[in-house]
């Protein structure tokens, strides 16, 4: 097959050690090349040469009668014995020069890269293709352990990709439930380049049914490469494509999302700061929804099958490992995660929790002020007094919320006196609310957490068949429509904070604040569509 014909898509790499009891590798291979495997590296240690050459000989019978590429790990002399498609090299193998004057010009030489550096001169040595890794640990259930590269640092590296057009697949820690946000997640900084497929071991050799395992990961990639193909100027690929949008059918959507709350009473699982969480399950309980304020990684792990959403806001930071758990979790059972970074520019504890926890699990929807978006897309425009933003904004909000969705692959709100929400293609801005919202604390932790409850909502929504909703692709992390679920979180509570702001009783913050749980659960959808104050940038 020409280099170029080679599909990276599903790049399975043996481990015969892996295998489950009784399942023989071959016929563990051949299923999982039924199943949709592109590409197989024999990868075996401690082995005698012959034996290395004759399990590479017989694996080869098999992949050529699928069609597929076989590459042998590091030993050049076994693939110079069975002449099959290349070889892949380590850091630590032979250099690659060396490797490709041994094995010639028509062997497909991959590289693995750990870092820019090393991705640079792969390039330079001409690699057919790379191999980034390792993203997460293996041979782990641990989630709350160091993250390796990540997404996001399996991005940057396919940024220095990009010119040169080399394929990449990514390696290590790559499981059916982490592949959506893997791909997601390490769509380059700017959205040149992506990854090409992922390189799998024990979600396919320890599998009893390698066939399905293979075929699920396949399906994944295959929609993610679809949707990416369809929209490559648009990357708001958690959502596929905005659905076509106007400021009427936006306000009854939210609407509509107010009605599926009452009905279906979603479970909103919230870790959140000890100085809001009060507040947050009133207002919770206010419009409908079913507040759970769990934090234990051991508590969280239980709750996610059950929830509609979850809530991460770290404004006092004492339960990070829950956060991590609860995170991974949510994008395993694909429920949407917003994720509030309450001052995260303030201190350096708190930008490297907040990195910590983006390498862990993709955010659905990031909230925050203007100083916490701020820091999150790394500009100095704006400052921060504590939880606080202070002075004028961005002079450009739309571009920063927009930019921020793009390289986050996240809907982005950004709260202020007004608001702007992005899919990283629309831009929305809303103009309600309250000067007196600024005089009570929380405010904004309270918006995340009815955004959390719509999000759930909008989820519920779409899988229940209503109309509007997202199309569905099973690369997605979330289904339904969550740029409508962020806004019906903003405006709900915007609106209702007006409303508490007109009623005679309100003399100032102590009672705004009682009179906004009542707004929350009296305000009329009629009401709301009334006020609502949206426009499409
Ligand atoms: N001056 C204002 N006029 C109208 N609405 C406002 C005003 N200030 C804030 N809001 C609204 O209040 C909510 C909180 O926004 P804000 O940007 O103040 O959050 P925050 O700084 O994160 O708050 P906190 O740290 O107290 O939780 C948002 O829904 C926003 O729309
Ligand atoms: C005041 C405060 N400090 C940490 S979190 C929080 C709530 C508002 O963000």
């Amino acid at each position: 097959m020409p280099k170029a014909d080679i599909d990276y898509s599903l790049y399975l790499v043996t481990g015969r050690e892996l295998l489950p009891e009784g399942k023989d590798y071959y016929e563990s291979l051949e299923e999982s090349l039924q199943g949709g495997v592109t590409v197989v590296q024999v990868r075996e240690k401690d082995i005698d040469t012959g034996e290395f050459v004759e399990i590479a000989r017989r694996t080869k019978e098999i992949t050529d009668k699928y069609n597929v590429p076989l590459l042998i790990n590091d030993r050049i002399d076994v693939y110079l014995a069975v002449r099959c498609a290349g070889i892949h090299i380590g850091q630590s193998d032979m250099p690659l020069a060396q490797a490709r004057a041994l094995a010639g010009d028509d062997a497909v030489i991959g590289i693995s890269v750990g870092n820019i550096d090393e991705a640079q001169a792969a390039i330079a040595g001409h690699a057919d293709y790379v191999g980034v890794g390792a993203v997460w640990p293996t041979g782990s259930k641990d989630v709350t352990k160091k993250v390796k590269l990540g997404p996001d640092g399996v991005g940057r590296v396919l940024d220095v990709l990009a010119e040169s057009k080399t394929p990449a697949v990514a390696i290590g820690g790559i499981h059916a439930p982490n592949v959506p946000f893997l791909l997601h997640g390490s769509i380059s900084p700017n959205a040149r380049n992506s990854l090409d497929g992922i390189a799998v071991i024990s979600a396919v050799v320890a599998s009893k049914t390698p066939r399905e395992a293979a075929a699920n990961l396949r399906n994944i990639v295959d929609s993610f490469k679809r949707v990416r193909r369809s929209a490559p100027a648009a990357p708001a690929f958690v959502l596929e494509s905005s659905p076509v949008r106007s400021t009427e059918a936006l306000v009854s959507g939210v609407a509509a999302l107010m009605e599926v709350i009452q009905r279906e009473v979603p479970l909103v699982h919230q870790i959140t700061n000890n100085v809001v969480i009060n507040d947050s399950a009133n207002a919770t309980l206010a419009i409908g929804a079913s507040p759970i304020m769990a934090t234990n990684p051991r508590d969280v792990a239980d709750l996610s099958p059950a929830i509609g959403a979850l809530l991460v806001n770290f404004g006092t930071i004492t339960d990070k490992e829950g956060m991590l758990v609860a995170g991974r979790q949510a994008n395993v059972n694909r429920k949407p995660l917003v994720y509030d970074p309450v001052a995260v520019g303030a201190t350096s504890f708190r930008r490297e929790t907040s990195k910590e926890l983006l390498a862990h699990w993709q955010p659905t929807v990031i909230k925050g002020n203007a100083a916490e978006i701020g820091a999150l897309a790394q500009l100095t425009e704006v400052e921060s007094r504590g939880v606080d933003s202070v002075g004028k904004g961005f002079a450009d909000p739309a571009n920063v919320v927009r930019t921020l969705a793009r390289k986050r692959a996240a809907i982005v709100v950004l709260t202020g006196e007004e608001d702007y929400l992005s899919d990283g293609d629309v831009v929305l801005r809303t103009s309600n609310g309250h000067a007196l919202l600024g005089k009570i604390t929380g405010s904004g932790c309270m918006t995340g957490t009815l955004v959390a409850s719509f999000c759930a909502a909008a989820r519920l929504h779409h899988l229940a068949g209503g109309k509007g909703s997202v199309f569905e692709n099973d690369s997605q992390l979330v289904q339904g429509d969550m740029l409508l679920g962020a806004l019906a979180g903003v405006l709900v509570f915007n609106c209702a904070a007006e409303r508490a702001a007109e009623r005679d009783d309100v003399r100032g913050p102590g009672t705004f604040r009682a009179a906004l749980i009542d707004e929350l659960a009296n305000m009329p959808a009629a009401d709301l569509v009334k006020r609502a104050k949206v426009e499409i940038l």
